[in-house]
């Protein structure tokens, strides 16, 4: 479903190379759940966003369902990610001036899917969120906006879903809350989770767990 083959990624930093990663290789496979741990700095993140194309990899390639990002234009590579794949940030990214019914048909305007709302008040139901359809972020809680930004990354009916830290800025039990209705809802629907955690018990509910040590994936 994905695969990464021989990835090199390094940063400029003024007459300096940061090199995060030399050879990586990975495959994941359709509906598996995956979770990327590794110390701070060791580029989970970057992972991420070349996976999402938001980065490009200095060298080596990215082929999600068979595609490669090295065939694609700027345009394609984003309407690629639209429909592709959703998100889930550690610090939400709602837009701040839309409510939670109009952040979660975001990405179903951009992909042309038939009766967004329709699709949007169901999720926001399904994560228990039908009593507050228009507020907006800063008249919700926490857990309850990542919450909506999970409808948000269902709602296109993604391959795969990249979560970075979804529950790092959650107390205990509303993470535990909030990782609970992301595994059911991606279970429900097939979905392929990359999940970047620092929490053993968040990667334990993954059917693999991979450590990014000195730029490898290690299987943990
Ligand atoms: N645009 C950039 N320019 C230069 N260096 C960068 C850039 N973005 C990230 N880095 C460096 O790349 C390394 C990997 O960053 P990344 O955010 O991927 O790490 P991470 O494993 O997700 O860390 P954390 O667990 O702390 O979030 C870090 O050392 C960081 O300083």
């Amino acid at each position: 479903m994905l695969q990464i083959k021989s990835l090199k990624k390094s940063y400029s930093q003024g007459s300096t190379e940061v090199k995060i990663y030399e050879d990586l290789n990975f495959h994941v496979k359709e509906a598996s759940k995956v979770a990327i741990m590794g110390k701070s700095g060791s580029g989970k993140s970057t992972l991420l966003s070349l996976i999402s194309g938001i980065i490009k990899p200095t060298s080596g390639d990215i082929l999600l369902d068979g595609v490669s990002y090295k065939d694609m234009k700027e345009e394609q590579i984003n309407d690629f990610r639209a429909s592709n794949i959703g998100f889930v940030f550690q610090n939400f990214h709602l837009v701040s001036y839309l409510n939670a019914l109009e952040n979660v048909m975001l990405p179903a305007k951009v992909c042309g899917i038939k009766n967004p709302k329709e699709k949007a008040v169901e999720l926001l139901e399904s994560v228990g969120l039908g009593h507050r359809l228009d507020h907006l972020p800063s008249e919700l809680s926490g857990g309850e906006k990542q919450r909506v930004a999970i409808a948000r990354a269902l709602i296109h009916n993604p391959k795969i879903i990249l979560a970075d830290e979804p529950s790092g800025n959650l107390d205990e039990d509303t993470g535990i809350a909030v990782m609970d209705k992301l595994f059911e809802l991606i279970s429900k629907n097939n979905t392929t989770l990359i999940l970047v955690t620092h929490s053993k018990d968040v990667a334990a509910r993954c059917e693999q767990t991979y450590s990014l040590n000195h730029g490898n994936l290690d299987k943990c």
